[in-house]
């Protein structure tokens, strides 16, 4: 935390985005706070997934800055730009866990980019690296089915170690485009509580595109609402009104 307030991770500023002649990003700014989670809701197509794939790298955007834990991406050097972009770790609704290895050796691949590539072979995984996807398996509380094969586990459990895995990149900030979409009710709670955690006891910040209005209102600081590609608010949770996110999906 600075004297000025909690240190701001990620800085969006007037991106835009175009798919053919369909804007789908128009001049939208936000930023995440250390210590945060933010919600994005918005209707199917409003953007969401858009502006976290351009804030990790998946896409480019026409235009707009981004700024990562102090980095402004299009004014970085290639070797700036990649430690930024290491400072923000992807979660998916799709896990992508590799089933029949261990949790461990699929947390493990959290720290690939700091290895050498011919360490990223299971046997050939050093001691520190096992050591540090064993204590981010322990934030995320699954320290005891490390040695299980990652296939065996429930969704729930899948998307925890997801989570671990992404730990295991030592990031600042966590972008989770739809974390919960594929989960129950139960096993998206745990999700978002253990996100909601992260943030809070460990300073991450966390920017989470979720589909459950109510549960953003339970889980998340603060609320950005999309339509269309713009801002339509950024709220403080506890001051979103009903009507605004009803408009949201009208
Ligand atoms: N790679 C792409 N090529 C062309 N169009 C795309 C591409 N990616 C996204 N789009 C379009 O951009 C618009 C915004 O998509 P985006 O995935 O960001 O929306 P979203 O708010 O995340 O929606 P959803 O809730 O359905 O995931 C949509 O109309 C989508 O079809």
């Amino acid at each position: 935390m600075s004297a000025t307030g909690p240190a701001v991770l990620l800085d969006v500023r007037a991106l835009s985005k175009r798919f053919g002649d369909r804007e789908v990003l128009r001049e939208l700014s936000l930023n995440i706070s250390a210590g945060e989670l933010v919600a994005f809701l918005g209707a199917n197509g409003s953007g969401k997934s858009t502006t976290l794939s351009a804030v990790n790298g998946l896409i480019e955007a026409d235009a707009g800055d981004i700024t990562i834990a102090g980095i402004t991406l299009n004014q970085a050097s290639a070797r700036r730009r990649a430690e930024a972009r290491r400072t923000a770790a992807t979660v998916f609704q799709k896990i992508h866990l590799v089933g029949r290895r261990s949790v461990l050796d699929n947390v493990c691949a959290g720290g690939f980019s700091r290895i050498a590539w011919w360490r990223s072979i299971p046997p050939l995984f050093g001691r520190a690296l096992r050591e540090e996807a064993m204590a981010c398996l322990e934030r995320v509380g699954l320290a005891d089915r490390a040695h299980d094969r990652a296939g065996k586990l429930s969704g729930g459990q899948q998307q925890r170690v997801a989570i671990a895995r992404a730990l295991c990149q030592r990031p600042r900030l966590i972008l989770a485009d739809e974390p919960v979409s594929a989960l129950d009710p139960h096993a998206a709670e745990d999700v978002l509580a253990l996100l909601q955690n992260l943030a809070v006891e460990e300073g991450l910040g966390v920017a989470a595109v979720l589909h459950q209005p109510d549960l953003a209102r339970r889980f998340a600081h603060r609320i950005i609402g999309l339509r269309d590609g713009r801002l339509c608010f950024d709220l403080p949770t506890d001051r979103v009104s009903d009507t605004q996110i009803e408009e949201l999906y009208r």
